[in-house]
């Protein structure tokens, strides 16, 4: 979340991308942003205003009427679009999987069409199923129809990473998948973003999302136009203009919670805390403070470092911190 580039990984410029389609529709007009390498962008914003339309341009499934896409300074619009597509992962609400093919098949398909041998597709197969959490020994062999929702959302990531893309673009990934099971596929996204660092434009029409998977998040208004692009902490702290701030809405100042990592200088002495009071590291959010306190029916908690007590702070210290850093508008007070 630090928003620079990570060595070696590719960054994405949109520069006055533009899209008019056959009808007449401006679904974007002239958006630029850059994505850092190695970064998570969130495209954000109401049903219509060219989400998805963005996210095409950049692998060429639509042809823009104007502008470029840079991936790793190569303007897209002149690379061959099938060599570009290989190299670009997608992942999209409800998969697409093919029906009648196996997942290991439904996996290996970017690597096949580039020609890999049969025992590196079987290796690499097997090493992704592995690292999405479905071990390929019982479910290599299975057909989509054979797999939960969620199990097929994992199979198409798989799918995406299987050539080893440049980028990831990823389409409202989660969606269609029920809340329990989206909040794991989330979760398993940030556990396998450490592990394969690749630079993501990521679709979704949900706040909460944005502000748990996104390293910078671009609200748009309708025509793709740029509201705000910013951390999702400065997004929540400060929404740039009325658009952003009437859509980050009013629970910001609870997801500002989860953003916002306990200030080491503004602890209580440990002592404070009481014998009871339970314990989280020194690195934890105000939100798993507060949710340590909550669970634990308690007003305040321990925080530690390498498991030795460094302070306490207490339930009236989260909200005296958030206030602090989030001066409300009068309306909001
Ligand atoms: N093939 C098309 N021809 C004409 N207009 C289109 C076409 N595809 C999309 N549009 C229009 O372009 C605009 C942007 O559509 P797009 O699907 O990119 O929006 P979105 O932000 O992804 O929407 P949602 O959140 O509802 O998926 C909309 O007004 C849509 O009706």
């Amino acid at each position: 979340m630090d928003g620079t580039a990570k060595p070696g990984a590719t960054p994405i410029t949109l520069d006055r991308l533009r899209k008019v389609y056959p009808d007449g529709t401006v679904a974007v007009d002239e958006l630029s942003l850059d994505v850092d390498g190695g970064d998570v962008t969130v495209l954000i914003g109401p049903s219509g205003c060219g989400k998805s339309t963005v996210l095409r341009m950049v692998n060429r499934l639509i042809e823009p009427s104007g502008g470029r896409v840079l991936v790793g300074g190569e303007d897209v619009t002149r690379a061959d679009p099938v060599r570009l597509r290989r190299t670009i992962g997608y992942v999209i609400q409800n998969v697409g999987l093919f029906p009648h093919q196996t997942v290991r098949t439904n996996v290996g398909t970017v690597p096949r069409m580039l020609g890999w041998d049969r025992r590196r597709i079987a290796e690499r197969t097997d090493e992704l199923l592995e690292l999405v959490g479905l071990p390929p020994g019982q479910y290599s062999g299975r057909y989509p129809h054979e797999l939960s929702g969620g199990q097929r959302q994992r199979v198409g990531f798989a799918r995406a990473l299987a050539a080893d893309p440049v980028v990831l673009l990823m389409d409202e990934p989660f969606s269609a998948v029920d809340p329990i099971n989206r909040g794991r596929l989330q979760d398993e996204f940030l556990r396998l973003r450490e592990a394969v660092r690749k630079t993501t434009i990521l679709v979704t029409h949900d706040l909460h999302e944005a502000v748990k998977l996104g390293d910078r998040i671009a609200v748009l208004s309708d025509h793709a136009h740029l509201e705000q692009y910013a951390t999702p902490a400065e997004l929540l702290a400060k929404p740039a203009n009325e658009f952003a701030e009437r859509f980050v809405g009013e629970d910001r100042g609870i997801m500002r919670l989860s953003v916002t990592p306990i200030p080491r200088a503004r602890l209580r002495p440990a002592a404070e805390a009481g014998d009871d009071a339970p314990r989280v590291p020194a690195g934890a959010t105000l939100r798993e403070a507060f949710g340590a306190m909550l669970a634990a029916g308690n007003g305040a908690v321990v925080v530690t470092d390498d498991g030795a007590p460094i302070g306490a702070l207490t339930a009236a210290d989260v909200q005296v911190l958030l206030a602090e850093s989030n001066p409300a508008p009068p309306s909001l007070r």
